[in-house]
């Protein structure tokens, strides 16, 4: 086990709040919109969800890498957060599937994380303020020079991030012998999303974020899929006329957070930014077609506008966040195609939502 560090580090919120602590991983600054996720458990699958990328992620959970981390549990092959707060940062772990320590594994990808942090302060100043951008900083001495170039940060709303994360080329997933043939556009998808597709006898051909129609269409799929991923989606010109291609040729579709904010998109329907995100694994959702409720994984800092949502006569709500009365997921009227707000594929999180995935095939099958 290595020492633990003393090494002050501070958290500068872009409004010019300081919330103090302790070093972990490298030294420097790591900027980004700070968040906070409510999970008790999977951080390592979070740290490594592409959807994060650009984000300052808050442990709300006070005990954070007791643990340790196991090389099979990323939800892609690299941290995607750009920084981590927590209040305790365990450099100890046990857990015999465990391989490695947290703290290694932030080494290894070279992330910045700041520990003893008051995170329930924290958190009830950016519930109550709103999502903004904020750095972490070992600079602690530097504040003047850390605020300018905070204000250089882009904001979060606006920003097109899908491209950061995306496959540059297309790849394959699953088994080549599978029933089902699903062409994927890649916004920043988790692999447990490709797992559960190929899981259920699916092949699965991965698109770079910018493919269109014509190219995903080409390799004849019974499907189409639209993945989750980081930024805004309103800038994602080419996913949205690539849905609505999808659309107008009648095809099965189906989109998980992002890719349900791109599909809400391509039939008119807006997106805004949320005062906070829902990021957490116990989020009640309400499914309106069956009357049931599903405990269900959340990571999303957009909404889609739900008046937009009511009034377009092509799309119905099928479910809402209990929570707040967001809408959490939509189908088309007369389409082969339906969206979540949510991760049915959990990572981490319940399996309550697996149906969805289910029902994808079944639409493929009719
Ligand atoms: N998990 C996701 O796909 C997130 C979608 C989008 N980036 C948002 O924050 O709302």
């Amino acid at each position: 086990m290595k020492y633990q560090s003393r090494k002050k580090a501070i958290l500068l919120l872009a409004d010019g709040t300081i919330f103090h602590g302790k070093a972990v991983g490298r030294e420097g600054n790591a900027f980004g919109e700070v968040c906070f996720n409510t999970g008790m458990t999977g951080y390592q699958e979070i740290f490594t969800d592409p959807s994060y990328y650009g984000q300052l992620m808050v442990a709300t959970n006070v005990h954070i890498g007791n643990y340790g981390t196991n090389e099979e549990e990323t939800e892609s092959d690299s941290i995607k957060i750009s920084g981590l707060i927590v209040k305790n940062f365990s450099y100890e772990y046990s857990r015999s599937l465990a391989d490695s320590s947290l703290q290694d594994f932030l080494e290894k990808h070279n992330l910045l994380a700041i520990s003893d942090v008051d995170t329930r302060a924290l958190v009830s100043y950016i519930r109550d303020n709103g999502a903004m951008n904020a750095v972490i900083s070992t600079e602690v001495d530097n504040i003047e020079a850390l605020k300018k170039e905070l204000e250089g940060v882009p904001a979060m709303s606006g920003l097109e991030l899908a491209s950061k994360v995306s496959t540059v080329k297309p790849y394959f997933y699953g088994d080549p012998n599978a029933i089902y043939k699903i062409s994927a556009l890649d916004l920043g998808v988790k692999r447990n999303i490709l797992r559960n597709l190929a899981k259920r006898d699916a092949y699965i051909k991965v698109f770079p974020f910018d493919a269109t129609f014509e190219e995903m269409n080409d390799w004849r799929p019974d499907g189409f899929f639209l993945s989750n991923g980081p930024g805004d989606p309103e800038p994602l010109f080419q996913a949205i006329n690539t849905a609505k291609e999808i659309l107008n040729n009648n095809k099965p579709l189906f989109g998980i957070c992002l890719g349900h904010q791109v599909i809400a998109l391509a039939n008119g329907i807006s997106t805004y930014k949320m005062h906070n995100g829902h990021r957490g694994i116990n989020h009640p959702v309400k499914n309106l077609i069956t009357g049931s409720g599903e405990i269900t994984s959340q990571n999303h800092g957009f909404a889609i506008n739900k008046e937009e949502a009511e009034k377009n006569k092509d799309v119905e709500i099928t479910h809402v966040h209990l929570n707040d009365n967001t809408v959490a997921g939509i189908r088309m009227k007369n389409k082969n195609c339906f969206s979540v707000q949510y991760h049915p594929e959990a990572s981490p999180g319940p399996n309550d939502s697996l149906y969805l995935f289910d029902q994808f095939i079944d639409n493929m099958k009719k």
